[in-house]
């Protein structure tokens, strides 16, 4: 059995999520957990003529929901509004994360966990101090889903240089998922790309990527946050996953936000360089969920000053999550 829980199923990125996870003949049993509509959103999808069998799950269901999963995606939180930052939802989220983590250490202690509820640079780190407590932290396990900035930057860039696909233009995102901490590696795209952009082109494209969520928020004016394209990053990303761990496909690689313990050996010296314990990086997935970290690429002074600057805020946010469990033990 290949259980995958949605837990804030009936979301405005839970239920697009749910509907592409819906799609794959690799998921046998799709759990929908949510505190407000869950039952329906389930029913409905349920009708698609796909392999999954599909629960619905209302609030005080949320241990039959997780109960024996395989992965565990997390959209459950509220979103922002315009004129805020992702770590403003931190008063919310952080509790709402915690309780669904410990909901994990206790019915499926051995699930892959894919976070998404912002601030994904603090919950993430909240969800590995939870399953630490308990004992079962595996940090080859946890994910936060930084997915959608390469997502965003693949089209970006597109649009600077159409001659580039987005689809097959990746980009490797790296540091955090918020503002400065968002630092795309656009020196490494071929052709020589961002070589041969103005300075300016070049500022204006990275400020675009690191605050394409804001973009977002102010379109929509009060109504949230990105919905539609988180779905479609979320999935992509879960689906990679499930191909590696189910299907052994070796080789995938994606940016995410990830514990550098999960790769202690490559990434010891950049950890006591930096001080950092959490950050995104290129992972190659395996069978046991992250594989290897991918070691950085050289980067280019442009990037290197990026990284700087993101470093100091990365670990103020880092300290902020970790601090929450442990502060409260
Ligand atoms: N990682 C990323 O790149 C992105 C992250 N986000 C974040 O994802 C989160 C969700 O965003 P939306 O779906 O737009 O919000 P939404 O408000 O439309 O949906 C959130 C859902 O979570 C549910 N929920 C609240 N508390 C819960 C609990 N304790 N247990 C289970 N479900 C619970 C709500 O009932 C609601 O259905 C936000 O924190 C947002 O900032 C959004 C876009 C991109
Ligand atoms: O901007 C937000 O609050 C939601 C988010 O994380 C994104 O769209 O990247």
């Amino acid at each position: 059995m290949v259980k995958v829980v949605v837990c804030g199923a009936a979301g405005g990125i839970g239920q697009p999520l749910s509907l592409l996870l819906k799609q794959s003949d690799l998921i046998t049993h799709l759990a929908l957990y949510d505190v407000v509509n869950a039952p329906g959103v389930a029913a409905d999808l349920s009708h698609i003529n796909s392999k999954s069998q599909v629960s619905g799950h209302g609030k005080g269901d949320m241990d039959a929901a997780l109960k024996d999963a395989h992965t565990v995606v997390i959209p459950a939180g509220v979103p922002r509004k315009p004129g805020m930052t992702r770590d403003d939802l931190f008063k919310i989220n952080a509790g709402i994360v915690r309780d669904l983590a410990e909901g994990v250490a206790k019915n499926c202690p051995g699930a892959f966990v894919l976070v998404i509820s912002n601030p994904v640079n603090s919950t993430v780190p909240i969800v590995c101090e939870v399953l630490k407590k308990h004992g079962v932290w595996d940090p080859k396990k946890v994910f936060g889903i930084s997915t959608l900035d390469g997502v965003r930057s693949s089209r970006f860039v597109s649009e600077v240089k159409p001659s580039l696909d987005p689809k097959s233009t990746r980009v490797t995102v790296i540091g955090g998922h918020s503002g400065v901490t968002i630092v795309p590696l656009l020196s490494q795209i071929p052709g020589h790309f961002a070589k041969n952009l103005s300075q300016e082109k070049l500022d204006a494209l990275t400020h675009r990527i690191q605050y394409g969520g804001d973009e977002v928020v102010k379109a929509k004016d009060g109504a949230g946050s990105a919905t539609l394209s988180m779905a479609h990053a979320g999935a992509r990303f879960t689906l990679t996953l499930l191909e590696a761990t189910i299907s052994h496909t070796a080789g995938l690689v994606e940016s995410t936000y990830v514990s550098l313990h999960a790769d202690a050996d490559s990434t010891a010296s950049f950890r006591h360089k930096t001080g950092l314990d959490y950050f995104a990086q290129d992972i190659e997935f395996g069978p046991e969920g992250v594989h290897r970290i991918v070691p950085l690429p050289d980067l280019s002074t442009y990037e290197q000053t990026l990284l700087d600057a993101a470093i100091p805020e990365l670990k103020v946010n880092i300290a902020k999550g970790a601090s929450f469990i442990t502060d409260s033990a």
